[in-house]
């Protein structure tokens, strides 16, 4: 066989499959083998796989494809700054914004992120007069990490109250500015291309809601965050109020740049520090650590494995942890709009299948809503469990006990399975166990942890498209529907007769 991803891939079916109590009584070491500890920041993070099929020989057959699809290569020019994204001609450069990267890339990027700490302390010290709430108006990636940390970092205290706002639907607006004195809030405008219809009309609505209410120079409340700064002047933003980027982060890589500035603004600067340094511990590890021993690589092989070999179409994230409950949207666009591809790198079609599904919640609320499926349905889902030793709250000790040990329990019973019939026969209360689940077990989520957990996801997602053969930074796909919303906007579409009912229906025809 002539292609090598192709020959790595037939050795790979002919690999035998054990089930999972065959794997652990066959391996005492298992555990040790297949579950590692990164130190990041004053904590440390526990990646456990070892409830997932992967056997020695699996790991080498996958190191084998490892190689077959120039894993080291691709990532070594990730790391460089070089061409990863071939549709668009473009670098992938968000770990230069964590100092891990060229030179010249990490250069840049720590000016950029130098000028978003001026104008972040100058906001904490008044220069901006009194701030007390920031309205982030952005969609997709420009919104959904802010979301996700502002959410999982401000249970105890922010310095600016921040209501991050995507939906164009204005009901989330107003929602926001129920909450938000006009006299004392500012407008963060994120948008990397700045044309995003939906932060586009959002942000002019926020700025007629400062003018209805008293703000003289609603403009002046205006801080944009964007890759297009000529757009933002153009738009009516002073210079010294636009934030930029670089082109060749993608969107939804784009928390660590200025697209962070609500998270800088509530959490403070030293903590932001924090979360871009506990995302440069993982990409140092992902940068030097080889085959198995990586921690984001050897997640893709089993992935690979449940997709390809196993046939899941989805896979599923549970956080034991109400703070990152904002974890699986996030994940969801990081995860599918980047490996949600049906072409290869180079334009062929695939003839296997790519990203699942993600989808999760958040633990223990889950299990009484969705864990029905995980124990005793006929879809095979592979379960990521997320939680933090420490516990976020301050009541009772019993809450985070009850919660953890929740969480492990759910773990151990999709493997174990069983019957919970008296006479152990009745197949209505019978589990098939040997079901897959990975634990990610942190110290403590804070700043630094957080980083490295959405840094370690963006690692696997490029190991997953490496191994795949697919490009990741790309998405096309977003662009068709977007483009047909337009038309009907400038009443230029000609669509299909149901459509058309549709349009006729809500008032909204010609
Ligand atoms: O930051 P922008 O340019 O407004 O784009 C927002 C989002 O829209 C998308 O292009 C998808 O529609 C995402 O990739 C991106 O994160």
């Amino acid at each position: 066989m002539s292609d090598p991803r192709a020959a790595a891939w037939a050795a790979l079916e002919q690999v035998p499959q054990h089930t999972l109590a065959q794997l652990f009584a066959a391996d005492p070491g298992r555990v040790g083998r297949l579950s590692a500890s990164l130190v990041v920041g004053e904590g440390s993070v526990l990646f456990d796989w070892s409830k997932t099929h992967l056997s020695e020989d699996l790991l080498d057959g996958f190191e084998v494809l490892a190689e077959a699809s120039n894993f080291t290569e691709m990532r070594r020019r990730l790391f460089a700054g070089e061409v990863v994204n071939p549709t668009e001609n473009r670098a992938a450069e968000h770990t230069a914004l964590r100092g891990v990267g060229n030179g010249a890339s990490v250069e840049e990027a720590m000016a950029l992120l130098h000028r978003m700490k001026l104008l972040v302390e100058a906001i904490h010290d008044g220069v901006l007069g009194n701030v007390k709430h920031l309205i982030h108006v952005g969609i997709g990636g420009s919104a959904l990490g802010p979301a996700l940390a502002v959410d999982a970092l401000t249970r105890d205290f922010a310095k600016v109250d921040v209501h991050v706002v995507s939906n164009i639907d204005g009901v989330a607006l107003e929602a926001a500015f129920a909450k938000c004195d006009p006299a004392t809030t500012l407008v963060a405008v994120a948008s990397k291309t700045f044309t995003t219809i939906e932060t586009m009309t959002n942000a002019a609505s926020a700025l007629q809601w400062l003018a209805d209410n008293g703000v003289a120079d609603p403009h002046g409340r205006v801080i944009a965050l964007t890759a297009a700064p000529a757009k933002a002047v153009e738009w009516g933003v002073d210079e010294t109020r636009i934030l930029p980027f670089a082109e060749s982060v993608g969107g939804r890589y784009s928390l660590w740049s200025s697209i962070g500035f609500p998270i800088a603004l509530a959490i403070g600067w030293d903590e932001f520090t924090a979360f871009l340094e506990g995302a440069a511990a993982m990409d140092e590890h992902f940068r030097d650590a080889d085959g198995r021993a990586n921690l984001a690589l050897r997640a893709a092989f089993a992935d690979q494995f449940y997709t390809r070999l196993k046939g899941c179409q989805t896979r599923a994230v549970f956080c034991y942890d109400e703070r990152l409950r904002l974890l699986p949207s996030y994940l969801q666009q990081l995860e599918m709009e980047s490996n949600g591809k049906r072409v290869t790198a180079e334009g062929d079609p695939v003839d296997f299948p790519t990203a699942p599904i993600t989808w999760g919640g958040v633990g223990t609320d889950a299990q009484h809503a969705v864990f029905q499926l995980l124990h005793q349905g006929t879809n095979l889902v592979p379960v990521d469990f997320i939680a933090s030793i420490a516990p976020g709250d301050d009541l009772d000790p019993a809450h985070h006990r009850i919660l953890l040990t929740n969480c492990f329990a759910q773990g151990a019973a999709l493997m174990a399975g069983g019957n919970m019939s008296a006479d152990g026969q009745d197949p209505a209360r019978a589990f098939p166990g040997d079901r897959p689940s990975a634990t990610i077990l942190c110290d403590d989520l804070d700043p630094a942890t957080l980083g490295a957990l959405i840094a370690f996801h963006e690692h696997r997602t490029f190991a997953n498209a490496v191994l795949m053969g697919i490009n990741a930074f790309d998405q096309f796909g977003v662009e068709l529907g977007k483009k047909m919303a337009n038309d009907i906007e400038k009443g230029a579409a000609d669509f299909d007769p149901g459509t058309r009912a549709l349009l006729a229906a809500a008032g909204l025809a010609g």
